[in-house]
């Protein structure tokens, strides 16, 4: 699937700069192009792969370059205002090029909470695909209640933590609760992201920030570049039009992965690049090996590993990428993990794809799951978000 990508806010666009690189990483590409608004211009400034040209400050005039501080008021006022703006940063996007577009924003944040739903407004009047939001939810501790916001200054530093305008401390919860709602109803789907689930414990949540990040990037990337692979032929692809499918099942979608090291056979070295060349590079992979490492990685991917903790019985529909060397797709250890994404998920139908990678050193299983209905921390989030009643 090739997507466009729009990134809101200052999460918002760390999370589109790691797409970028995801993309970069692959020898499939999936992403067209990349843009980036926001309200803090130090932000901006500081991404690493968005062109200079795909940049757009937006509200100057209310925040003098500085950001919201969290005041989603504020920043919808800026969306209202400055839709043309809007508008023409998102006309960059090559819409005939593309299947999808995907917004990301950091929903706990001003600009992330109230200028994506403009943006999914704007995208939506403007292109004939669907439009995806890859929100991060603030961490629990980050968003103990309106307003109890930790102190993130022992993070990497992104931006001056003194920029922002003096105000109420940061309403998270609150703000992110909000656009959940908003973004769903505007949205094709929304995939959440939790920034707990990459936190170690006792670190501040800006330390969990870069992980997070590029983990979320790594896996909606896997789920695109399947669709993209060539060579080596896939057994399946999983194409545009299954992800499309898969997606936008009501409530919301979370995406989950796991990964095990495996021999891929390539000698190391100048010499042993060389010798792989004329042969060699295909373990020998016992078949019962094989099947154990799928169903084993599998598992770890629908159960524990997930990118917001949900009930993953409540799912609707679910989709499953594999990524390995060749020699370990077999096909009985493919069949065997579908099948136990299907018991775990109770979804009769798993969509699926591999994505054979002699260079892969490990086996890598993607899972998507798409009309979670049930999700504690969607819950406890704010005055609380039931995902029954979203979409
Ligand atoms: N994943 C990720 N989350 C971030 C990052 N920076 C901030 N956050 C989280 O985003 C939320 C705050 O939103 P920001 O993106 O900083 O704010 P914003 O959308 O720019 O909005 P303003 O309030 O106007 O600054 C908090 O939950 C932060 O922990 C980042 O680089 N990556």
């Amino acid at each position: 699937m090739e997507i466009g990508v729009v990134g809101v806010g200052g999460g918002g666009n760390a999370l589109a700069d790691a797409l970028v690189a995801d993309d970069a990483r692959r020898a499939t590409e999936y992403l067209v192009r990349a843009v980036a608004v926001d309200t803090d211009a130090a932000a901006l400034e500081s991404l690493d792969r968005v062109a200079d040209d795909d940049r757009h400050l937006l509200g100057a005039v209310h925040t003098d370059g500085r950001g919201t501080g969290g005041d989603a008021e504020l920043a919808a006022e800026i969306a209202r205002e400055e839709r043309p703006e809007l508008q023409a940063a998102v006309d960059a996007l090559p819409v005939g090029r593309i299947d999808a577009t995907v917004v990301c924003a950091a929903l706990g944040g001003g600009t992330g909470a109230a200028v994506a739903p403009a943006v999914v407004d704007v995208l939506g009047q403007v292109t004939g695909t669907p439009v995806y939001v890859l929100g991060v939810l603030p961490g629990d501790a980050e968003a103990g209640g309106d307003g109890d916001a930790v102190d993130t200054a022992d993070g990497p530093k992104r931006r001056d933590p003194d920029a922002a305008p003096s105000g109420p401390d940061r309403p998270l919860a609150s703000n992110a609760a909000d656009a959940v709602r908003a973004l769903r109803a505007g949205a094709d789907d929304l995939v959440a992201a939790d920034l707990d689930v990459w936190r170690a414990s006792g670190a501040s949540y800006a330390a969990a920030w870069p992980t997070a990040d590029e983990a979320i990037a790594t896996r909606l990337g896997a789920l695109c570049a399947a669709g993209e692979a060539a060579d080596p032929t896939p057994e399946r692809v999983l194409d545009a039009s299954e992800l499309t499918n898969t997606f936008g099942a009501g409530g919301v979608s979370a995406v989950g992965a796991a990964s095990t090291a495996v021999d891929n056979g390539r000698r190391e070295g100048v010499v042993g690049g060389l010798l792989d060349r004329f042969g060699g590079g295909d373990p020998d992979v016992d078949e019962g090996e094989a099947v154990s490492v799928a169903v084993n990685t599998a598992r770890k991917a629908v159960t524990h590993r997930l990118s917001m903790p949900c009930d993953v019985a409540s799912a609707s529909r679910a989709a499953v990428v594999f990524h390995a060397p060749p020699a370990w797709l077999s096909r009985r250890g493919v069949e065997r993990a579908r099948a136990l994404v299907g018991e775990e998920t109770g979804v009769p139908e798993i969509r699926w794809g591999d994505h054979p990678d002699p260079t892969a050193e490990s086996f890598g299983v993607t899972v998507l799951l798409s009309g979670v209905r049930a999700s504690d921390r969607l819950e406890r989030l704010g005055d609380g978000v039931d995902p029954e009643r979203l979409g």
